[in-house]
């Protein structure tokens, strides 16, 4: 979909909520966009694809009435990515990111997703590689690229996920590539620069007593990797 020959990705920063006060949910989400995100992660876990659970459709209408504009990327860690798509559409994602190991047909589940009205996203886990996930890049609007072990804010970062970040954005200049996992003002650098643009951040931000300082950083270290990555693409 998105990744034509130039190098035309924009930097794009989504906090993830995860590690926030999930008891105020909606005031966490006003105060990471008043911190100025682009745009909001949504971890739904189901305790079986991951060994930890979060929370479902119900609470993605709600926080939507709370946040009618805000574009919302749902990571969903489920088995089964195929029995929630029309609850999601419902409940107002924007763009649906299944697991490439949770489904056995990604192509019929990426129609799906599009018949629905919603963007397409697909993630892979650190094990598996790069290659699994290439046959359906240009079917898709965002690659996610896991730099931990799903299930769990708060871990750390795995720059040896790089070399598969770095594959995609040299074969597809305007592909959304996303990262997600500690990632953090100590991280980011090493994720801009393999050629990330859509950047999840959890703990780094809703932890921090100034997110918008974070935010700020994040997006100016990103910007200017777009930026260095571009020219030498020209060169
Ligand atoms: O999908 C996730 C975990 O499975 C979260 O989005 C991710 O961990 C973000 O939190 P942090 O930045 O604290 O790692
Ligand atoms: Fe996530």
């Amino acid at each position: 979909m998105s990744s034509s020959g130039v190098y035309s990705c924009s930097c794009k920063i989504g906090p993830s909520i995860l590690n926030g006060d999930l008891s105020c949910l909606g005031d966490e989400c006003k105060r990471m966009m008043d911190a100025g995100a682009d745009y909001l992660h949504l971890d739904v876990m189901d305790g079986h694809f991951v060994p930890n659970i979060t929370f479902g459709a119900t609470m993605v209408k709600w926080l939507r009435k709370k946040q009618p504009g805000v574009f919302f990327d749902l990571h969903m860690m489920v088995s089964e990515p195929e029995k929630w798509v029309d609850e999601m559409a419902d409940a107002g994602a924007n763009q649906y990111t299944f697991h490439l190991e949770a489904t056995e047909n990604p192509r019929d589940l990426i129609k799906q997703i599009r018949n629905r009205g919603m963007k397409v996203g697909i993630g892979i886990k650190p094990g598996t590689p790069v290659e699994k996930v290439l046959p359906y890049v240009s079917d898709v609007d965002m690659v996610l690229i896991m730099t931990v072990e799903p299930g769990f804010g708060g871990q750390k970062f795995m720059a040896d996920m790089m070399p598969k970040v770095k594959h995609l954005r040299r074969n597809h200049p305007g592909l959304d590539i996303e990262v997600d996992g500690g990632v953090g003002l100590s991280t980011i650098a090493t994720a801009a620069e393999a050629g990330a643009n859509m950047i999840v951040s959890g703990s780094a931000v809703v932890k921090s007593p100034d997110p918008k300082s974070v935010i700020t950083q994040l997006r100016e270290i990103t910007e200017k990797w777009i930026k260095q990555n571009a020219q030498q693409q020209t060169q």
